[in-house]
């Protein structure tokens, strides 16, 4: 296609409205007048190059608006089809329940150094409506302080690394904030022999991602349920509480807000959208670090164990799967894309499987 000029009349002044009815009125005022004048003769004109922009823009728009409708399935269907239980089945074949087979990872982990990676929202605490209401239960707190005793534990998360650690308040564990962009090993007086780690790849950000937050923050506020969330090094945008009708003028505010950042990207998590720096950085890496600060890096001794629910933590399911090590552990009640080569149901499984460990370990011990 050419990059030929369409003569569009300028409505404003009551000229007719050829081509402005084929692009249709919501299309164009919102877009046109703010980027062109009008000229004298009272028409302005836009390129194709500019029309498909805009056009090209709603498409992605709506195929985020499809991603999130996807990924967010609101309520349990009342029954399930006969395909849906053939994939349920073949589901838990490839990916069998961590709980089922706890005696065959534990024959597996002999003679191992095992190195615990946990997840947190959905993991080790359940999903709620309110992000800072997602508290994890004393027992499941128990069950991680017992295991973060004989083994080197991490809690891996999205959120910014002091909130998660005000949920979690174990001072004896590893903390990747921020998607793994803010790590920090125990503090000195908790753990005397494990070693001090700080390490945030993605410092630099740290002011700009400052900034897009409060934009955020104002453009996003009168869409009613909207949440942002300031996790350090990265932000969330919450829809989980905003009207389906809602989604798509909250992705295109928060879109045309990044516009302006083209260092930083969006993905999609469980109903929030993330904001986070372009830099190679993610759960994955950060497990390799974790790994590496250990002493672990090229080790065939070591097993880690990854326990996660969400799209980001495949990162690190497919670190391990390319190692060819260790365990990744997918919390989900429904089949999905996964790397991990275990599942478990939900967070209360999470803390089953962990007490599981902490008692095969002290009769070990014994
Ligand atoms: O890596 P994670 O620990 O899984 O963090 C991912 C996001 O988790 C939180 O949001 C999710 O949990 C909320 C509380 O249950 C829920 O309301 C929300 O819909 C979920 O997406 C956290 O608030 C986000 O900042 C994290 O990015």
């Amino acid at each position: 296609m050419t990059n030929q000029n369409v003569v569009v009349p300028d409505s404003r002044k009551g000229i007719g409205i050829t081509i402005a009815m084929a692009l249709s009125k919501s299309l164009l005022s919102p877009f046109v007048p703010k980027l062109l004048p009008a000229a004298p003769d009272g028409c302005f004109t836009i390129s194709r190059k500019m029309f498909s922009k805009k056009t090209e823009t709603e498409g992605k728009t709506h195929s985020w608006v499809d991603s999130m409708r996807d990924s967010s399935p609101t309520r349990a269907k009342p029954t399930t089809s006969l395909s849906e239980t053939q994939e349920k089945n073949t589901w838990i074949v490839n990916h069998p329940s961590a709980l089922n087979m706890f005696e065959q990872i534990v024959n597996g982990s002999k003679g191992k150094q095992i190195v615990m990676f946990l997840d947190y929202d959905g993991t080790l605490s359940p999903i709620v409506e309110d992000p800072d209401r997602a508290f994890m239960t004393n027992e499941m707190r128990e069950a991680v302080r017992d295991v973060g005793r004989y083994f080197p534990t991490a809690i891996v998360t999205g959120r910014c690394r002091d909130k998660v650690y005000s949920f979690v308040r174990l001072a004896g564990l590893y903390y990747a904030g921020s998607h793994g962009m803010d790590i920090k090993g125990p503090s000195k007086n908790s753990c005397r022999n494990k070693r001090n780690v700080l390490f945030q790849p993605a410092s630099e950000f740290l002011r700009m991602i400052d900034e897009v937050y409060n934009v955020l923050l104002e453009r996003t506020k009168c869409i009613p349920g909207a949440k942002v969330e300031d996790n350090k090094f990265c932000i969330s945008v919450h829809f989980r509480c905003v009207e389906e009708k809602m989604w798509a003028t909250l992705v295109e505010r928060v879109r045309s807000v990044l516009n302006g950042y083209p260092k930083l990207r969006l993905t999609q998590g469980r109903k929030v959208l993330e904001i986070r720096p372009t830099i190679k950085w993610d759960k994955g890496k950060a497990l390799e670090f974790l790994l590496e600060s250990l002493g672990y890096a090229n080790s065939t001794d070591v097993l880690p164990v990854y326990i996660g629910d969400d799209r980001t933590d495949e990162d690190a399911f497919k670190v391990l799967r390319s190692r060819g090590q260790g365990l990744g552990i997918l919390v989900s009640k429904v089949p999905k894309e996964t790397n991990a080569s275990y599942s478990l149901q939900e967070p209360t499984e999470a803390s089953t499987l962990i007490l599981l460990a902490k008692g095969f370990l002290f009769s070990f011990r014994c």
